[in-house]
Parts: C-alpha cells; structure tokens; sequence
C-alpha cells in the first residue's frame, strides 16, 4: 500500500492511457483503470500489480453509456483514495463533416465531450475541499487547428481545452491542479479505431515519449502542456495575443469599422 493518491485513468486499456497507467504505477501510484475491454484492463491490471507493487483496480465502463458513467462518477466522488484523474479515453473521426452521421456524431461528443466534462465534475469538489489533487484532460493540437478539417473532433478538443484552461482558473487557487495535454499525432490504435492508416501519416510521436513529456509538465505545474511544440514562444505568443484581445473589447459600442 502507498501513501500517494490513487490515479483513475480513462481509456486505460491500451494507447496513451496505458501509458500513463504504466506511468503512475511506475511511481507507486495505486490506480483505478476505466475502458470498455475488461480482458485487456486486467492483463495491464496483473502486470502492472506484479512490476510495481501496487494496488489496481479494474472498472470497465462505455463513458457514452449512461449507467456506466454513473458509475465512473460515483466512484470519482465517493472514494477518497483518488487524488487524481486521467481524464484521457477519446474517439477521432474519419471523413469531413458531411460524411458524419447523426449517431457518429452524438458519441464523439458525448465521449470527448460530455463523459470529460462530467468525470472532472465529479471529482472536482471533493478535490477542492480536501485543498489538493490534480486533473488531466487529454486534449489534441487538432484542437488549434481548423485547417485540419477534422471539424468536430477539433470542436472537441478545442473544448477540452477551454474546460481545461477555465477549471485551472477556478481551482487552482483551491490548491486543484488542472492540466490539458495536447498531442499531435501518437502511434496508437485511435487512427485505425477511426480509419485511418497510420502509414499515411509523415511523422508520429511515440506514447511513451508523449506521455514522458506530458509528466515533465505536470511536475512544473503547466497548465497547458504541448508535446510537439518544440518553441514554447509560439504558445506564449498565442495566450499574449488573446489577453491583447480581451483587453480591446468594449461593451457600449460596436468598433469604428461595423458602423454605418
Ligand atoms: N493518438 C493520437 O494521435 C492522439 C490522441 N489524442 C487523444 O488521446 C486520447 C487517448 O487516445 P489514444 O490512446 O490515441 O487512443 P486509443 O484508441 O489507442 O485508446 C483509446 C482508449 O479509450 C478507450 N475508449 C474508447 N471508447 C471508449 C468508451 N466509449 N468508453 C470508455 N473508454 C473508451 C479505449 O478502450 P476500450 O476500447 O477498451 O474502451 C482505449 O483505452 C484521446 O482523447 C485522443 O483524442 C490526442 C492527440 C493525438
Ligand atoms: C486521430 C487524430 O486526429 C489524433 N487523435 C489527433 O488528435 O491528432
């Protein structure tokens, strides 16, 4: 048994959240492990008990199911071991925005989306009143980028990263640590979950190496943490021009340039 907080990871089953899994138990961090595939939660679950020594427990759950997530929040809410939340399980889309049907686009958001935003929810109180913990959520540089025309799987990460950037807000002065992590293109199984060949692809990041960097950032405390990004000016420049922006709004009256 460790004294650290236990870790929930989303989508644990294989990819970035196994890695982070391997990661946290690395460190001595019991953990709770949430994906739909029983089998492969607890092959990780069994390796992991028996390399690290630590505690782990296997929660399968569809987060687009209601009774599942339900069940993932209640368990974020009650257990009082959990200190901190991998907010990670995600689907990608393949095809442009027409070709998306109703049903497709209905479970991309309600995992990228609504299953994200209701988990940091759950935990979030409990976090805030015990004055520490952190929470994780995986965003993606599609989320920055409509030119990739990956139009509501971009939405939804541009919401994660919002979400993200707005919990730092309100809880970090509750001594709640809030991370959004974005990725660009990882050696996972989301490309070929989503249709897409991996070998189309000209570079890919390795999700050890991702994962690796995304903890550089979560032990400095970053807010945003952008693997790929090798000149962290570029992000600097961004969040100076937005604060720019803000600055410039004004309420009463329109600008010069819309007035007739
Ligand atoms: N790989 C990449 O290039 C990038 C990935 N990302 C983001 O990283 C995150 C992880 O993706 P990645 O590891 O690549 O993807 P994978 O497809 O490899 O893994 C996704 C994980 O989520 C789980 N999952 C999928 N659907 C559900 C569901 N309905 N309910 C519960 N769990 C589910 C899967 O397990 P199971 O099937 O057992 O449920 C699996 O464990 C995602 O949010 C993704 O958007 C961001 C940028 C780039
Ligand atoms: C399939 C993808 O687009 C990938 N997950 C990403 O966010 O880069």
């Amino acid at each position: 048994m460790t004294t650290q907080a236990t870790v929930l990871v989303t989508g644990a089953s294989t990819g970035i959240g196994a890695t982070y899994a391997e990661r946290f138990a690395q460190r001595g961090h019991d953990l709770v492990l949430v994906a739909r595939d029983r089998q492969r939660l607890e092959a990780l679950a069994a390796r992991l008990r028996h390399e690290h020594r630590v505690a782990i427990d296997v929660l399968p759950a569809d987060l687009t199911l209601q009774a599942d997530l339900d069940a993932v929040e209640a368990r974020l809410r009650d257990d009082t071991r959990i200190g901190i939340l991998i907010n990670n399980a995600g689907m990608a889309q393949s095809g442009n925005f027409m070709q998306q049907s109703a049903q497709d686009i209905v479970r991309l958001i309600t995992l990228n989306i609504s299953a994200v935003t209701r988990l940091a929810a759950a935990i979030a109180p409990r976090l805030a009143d015990a004055g520490r913990g952190a929470i994780v959520n995986i965003g993606s540089v599609v989320g920055l980028a409509p030119e990739f025309r990956m139009s509501i799987y971009g939405a939804t990460k541009a919401f994660v990263l919002f979400l993200s950037q707005g919990l730092s807000r309100e809880l970090e002065p509750k001594g709640v640590y809030v991370q959004a992590v974005l990725p660009a293109s990882t050696r996972t199984e989301i490309w070929e979950r989503a249709g897409i060949d991996i070998n189309t692809l000209t570079e890919v990041m390795e999700p050890g190496e991702l994962v690796d960097a995304a903890l550089v950032g979560f032990d400095r405390r970053e807010p945003v943490t952008i693997p790929p990004l090798h000149a962290a000016e570029h992000w600097d420049a961004l969040e100076s021009a937005r604060k720019a922006l803000l600055a410039d709004l004004r309420q009463a009256h329109a600008a010069e340039r819309y007035r007739a």
